[in-house]
C-alpha cells in the first residue's frame, strides 16, 4: 500500500532529514512514527502526501510511483490521504460546516452530495451539532475533530497525522485516538507521527522509530522506547 524503496531527502540547505528508509505498509494499519526531535518523522509523513519530494529513491502509493506522476495530477493522490496536523489549520472565518465542505467543494460535487457527507462526518466525530460555530468558538479537541471530518470526508484511504495530540491534554487525547482507532476500525490505513509515550504504550500498534534519518525500530504493538 506504502512502499518507501530506499528514500533520502536532503533539503535545499543541505540537511540531510532522511536517510535510506526502506518501508511496507499495508492497508489498514496503524502505525506510530516515534523518535527524537529533528529525527526525520515529519519529513517522512510530508513524502507521503507529497508536501516534499524525495532526493533519491522511490515511494509507492497503491498503484501508484509518486515519482511519475506530473504536477497537476498531485491533487487526485490527495483524495486518497487524508492529513491532520498539530495546529489543526482551520479556516477561522468558515463554520465548522464550511471548513469540511471546502474539502469536497474542491473536487466539485453537488449540494446535496456536500451536505450529507459533511453531516455524516460531523456525525462520526461528534460534532453534529457544532456544524454552524465558527472554530474559535470551539475546545481545542473539538476544533481537532472538526480537522479530522476534514481528513476523511473523502473517504481517503490512508490518513495521515502529524503529532495530532501535541496542542491538547491528556483526557482530550485520548477522545481524539478513540476518533483514530474508530476510523482504523473501518479499513483506514493510520500513520501518525507522536512524542506521547503514554498514548504509544497503551494502545498498542506497530511502531517505527527514525533517528537521524533512519528506521532503527520496526515493531508490532512496539513501546515508546525513549525517556521523556
Ligand atoms: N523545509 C526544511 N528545510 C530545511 N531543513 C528542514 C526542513 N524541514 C525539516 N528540516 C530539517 O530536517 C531534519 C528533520 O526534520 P523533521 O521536521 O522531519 O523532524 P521531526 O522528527 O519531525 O522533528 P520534531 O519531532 O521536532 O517535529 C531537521 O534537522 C530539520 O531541521
Amino acid at each position: 500500500m506504502i512502499l518507501m524503496k530506499d528514500v533520502y531527502k536532503t533539503y535545499d540547505n543541505g540537511v540531510t532529514a532522511l536517510n535510506g528508509v526502506n518501508v511496507d505498509i499495508e492497508q489498514g494499519e496503524f502505525v506510530y512514527i516515534v523518535g527524537p526531535s529533528g529525527a526525520g518523522k515529519s519529513t517522512f509523513i510530508k513524502l507521503i502526501y507529497r508536501e516534499e519530494k524525495p532526493t533519491k529513491g522511490s515511494i509507492i502509493i497503491g498503484d501508484t510511483d509518486l515519482g511519475d506522476i506530473k504536477e497537476r495530477k498531485v491533487p487526485y493522490i490527495r483524495r486518497d490521504i487524508g492529513v491532520v496536523f498539530q495546529d489543526f489549520k482551520l479556516l477561522p472565518k468558515m463554520s465548522v460546516y464550511e471548513n469540511v465542505a471546502f474539502a469536497l467543494e474542491v473536487i466539485e460535487e453537488s449540494p446535496k452530495s456536500i451536505r450529507k457527507q459533511v453531516m455524516e462526518v460531523l456525525e462520526v466525530v461528534g460534532l453534529k451539532n457544532k456544524a454552524r460555530s465558527l472554530p474559535s468558538e470551539l475546545s481545542g479537541g473539538e476544533q481537532q475533530r472538526v480537522s479530522i471530518a476534514r481528513a476523511i470526508v473523502n473517504h481517503p484511504k490512508i490518513v495521515i497525522a502529524d503529532e495530532p495530540t501535541g496542542n491538547l491534554d491528556p483526557d482530550t487525547s485520548w477522545g481524539i485516538m478513540k476518533t483514530f482507532e474508530e476510523i482504523n476500525a473501518r479499513g483506514t490505513t493510520i500513520i501518525m507521527a507522536t512524542h506521547s509515550k503514554e498514548i504509544v504504550n497503551t494502545i498498542k500498534k506497530r511502531v517505527i522509530a527514525i533517528e537521524g534519518g533512519m528506521i532503527v525500530r520496526d515493531e508490532q504493538r512496539g513501546e515508546y522506547g525513549y525517556e521523556i
